[in-house]
């Protein structure tokens, strides 16, 4: 599939229009309702092979994780895709059972690629990023988004010592 028709495909499936609280508090007038394009096995799959490409772009990645819940579809494809082990990160502990915040093997020194769906300030990415680094000795290689809204994820990431990349920009999604 050509960038233009999964643009397209993305746009068709998950661009909504109206007034919307983002994550961040900010307001806009769009929103990228990544459910409805990341449950589309078409769009998935092809988002999957594009994200992967990236992640060949580092050296001995040892892992690709993403955060609860938009981020386990994409990591779970593109650990399909090169065939390396995915984290599965929760917003919070469980209060039973393991009690893990991250599900899946993590040893320290592991080399991770952070996956994201929509970056918006960087927030959410931010969050799990410093988990990783700061308090189980990962090396976070990169945090790689689907769509850069760009509305501070890069400064944000990038501020905190955090190599970030995104498949597409707002304007490429045409949402201005
Ligand atoms: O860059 P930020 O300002 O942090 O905003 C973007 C984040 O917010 C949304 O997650 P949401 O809170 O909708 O979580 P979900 O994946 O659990 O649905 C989005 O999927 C990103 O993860
Ligand atoms: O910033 C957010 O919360 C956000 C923006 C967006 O376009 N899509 C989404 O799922 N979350």
């Amino acid at each position: 599939m050509n960038t233009e028709e999964l643009i397209t495909r993305i746009r068709e499936a998950a661009l909504l229009e109206g007034e919307f609280t983002l994550r961040s508090g900010k307001t806009s007038r769009y929103y990228l309702d990544k459910y409805l394009f990341e449950t589309d096995p078409v769009i998935l799959r092809e988002v999957g092979r594009r994200l992967a490409e990236r992640v060949r772009g580092f050296e001995d990645v040892t892992r690709v994780a993403g955060a609860e819940l938009g981020g386990i579809p994409l990591v779970v494809s593109v650990s399909l895709e090169l065939g390396i082990p995915s984290l599965l990160i929760r917003n919070q502990k469980k209060d039973y059972g393991t009690a893990k915040q991250f599900e899946g093997r993590l040893e320290a020194g592991d080399r991770i690629v952070l996956l994201e769906d929509v970056a918006t300030t960087g927030g959410q990415a931010l969050e799990a990023a410093r988990l990783l680094r700061d308090e189980c000795d990962a090396e976070v290689l990169a945090v790689i988004a689907i769509l850069d809204r760009e509305e501070g994820a890069r400064e944000n990431l990038e501020g905190a010592g955090f190599v970030f990349d995104a498949l597409f920009e707002r304007a490429d999604m045409r949402m201005d």
